[in-house]
């Protein structure tokens, strides 16, 4: 079952589509990366499907709730940290989960137990007397995620979380998605940082110009990326490596007598392996040398307009 479904999501400012025809499906209990430089209409895109903002057209159901017919549905059952969100600066801690517990349905007894668990969460617990204005941008965004936390959502969104954040505020974040994913919970999040999209997320979409360039796991993505840019493969040989007269090499560059990188439209190692071996030659290795998400990013940015 879908967490979120998007389809055909549009929404223009003026002549500019800042999301063009946007689909995308999110797995329950999946961390969803949401990649894409500035400007690319990541924030657009989590606005409006949340109704924060009225997209032109499309459809977004959140599990299962479609979120225009259905608001309160969904809005009691995800957990919401907007981009440049802000804490209330006169209130501690504890008051300002407090406020955002009045929200819902829930006993004192239950407001005070889930504010506690909460605050020891995201390492606030010694704070909960101050007031939030004395505290770092860290131990803010820590507080703005505990308030996202505080009815237990079954969705999490996250637009920028770790935005300006120093590493260990960063790492904190993280594990904090990470726990909501351990419990099954569902978290999309957006971000224009690569290792940390990498490092969390079980499937990843890449928005460029408000149009969804890429989706899918990091290998899916990383494959269809080769089969459009095409493989480079490595090898390396005991005797000196000769020229390889194959089908799909594009070019290949020599690093050295024998070790060489050959530029293919496909995984040609069977080739290249029998080939070498009916020439006498011994292969040391013979590997895919597989893009980064950066080269895959890079190249996407790149290439937007041509699609
Ligand atoms: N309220 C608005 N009025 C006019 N244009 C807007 C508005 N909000 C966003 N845009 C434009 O829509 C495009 C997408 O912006 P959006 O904020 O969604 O991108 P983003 O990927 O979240 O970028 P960032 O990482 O910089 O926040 C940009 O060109 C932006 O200038």
């Amino acid at each position: 079952m879908y967490a979120i479904e998007i389809e055909n999501l549009a929404k223009s400012y003026g002549n500019s589509k800042a999301v063009d025809d946007l689909s995308l499906n999110v797995h329950q209990g999946d961390v969803f990366g949401f990649l894409g430089p500035n400007g690319a209409g990541k924030t657009t895109t989590i606005l409006s499907m949340l109704g924060l903002v009225i997209p032109d057209s499309g459809t977004v159901k959140i599990l299962g709730y479609d979120i225009f017919r259905d608001p309160i549905k969904v809005k009691d059952r995800i957990g919401f940290l907007p981009e440049n969100a802000t804490v209330y600066g006169e209130l501690t801690a504890w008051k300002n989960l407090e406020f955002f517990a009045n929200f819902y349905r829930m006993s004192n007894a239950e407001k005070e137990k889930r504010i506690g668990e909460l605050l020891k969460l995201v390492g606030l617990w010694d704070a909960r007397y101050r007031k939030a204005k004395t505290f770092s941008k860290g131990m803010k965004q820590r507080l703005l995620l505990a308030q996202a936390l505080i009815n237990e959502p079954d969705v999490l969104i996250l637009d920028e979380p770790t935005s300006g954040l120093d590493p260990e505020g960063a790492y904190l974040v993280k594990s904090i998605v990470r726990e909501e994913r351990r419990k099954g919970k569902t978290v999309f999040f957006s971000s224009h940082i690569l290792s940390e999209v990498e490092e969390l997320s079980d499937r990843v979409g890449i928005i460029v110009g408000g149009k969804l360039r890429a989706v899918g796991t990091l290998e899916e993505i990383k494959r269809e990326f080769m089969e459009l840019e095409g493989y480079e493969i490595k090898v390396e040989t005991k005797q000196p490596i000769p020229e390889l007269d194959l089908d799909g090499i594009i070019r290949m560059e020599r690093i050295s007598n024998n070790r060489a990188i050959i530029f293919a439209t496909d995984d040609i190692r069977e080739a290249v392996s029998e080939y070498l071996a009916g020439r006498g030659i011994t292969i040391v290795s013979l590997e895919i040398e597989e893009p980064s998400l950066e080269d895959v990013f890079l190249k996407t940015i790149y290439r937007r307009g041509e699609k």
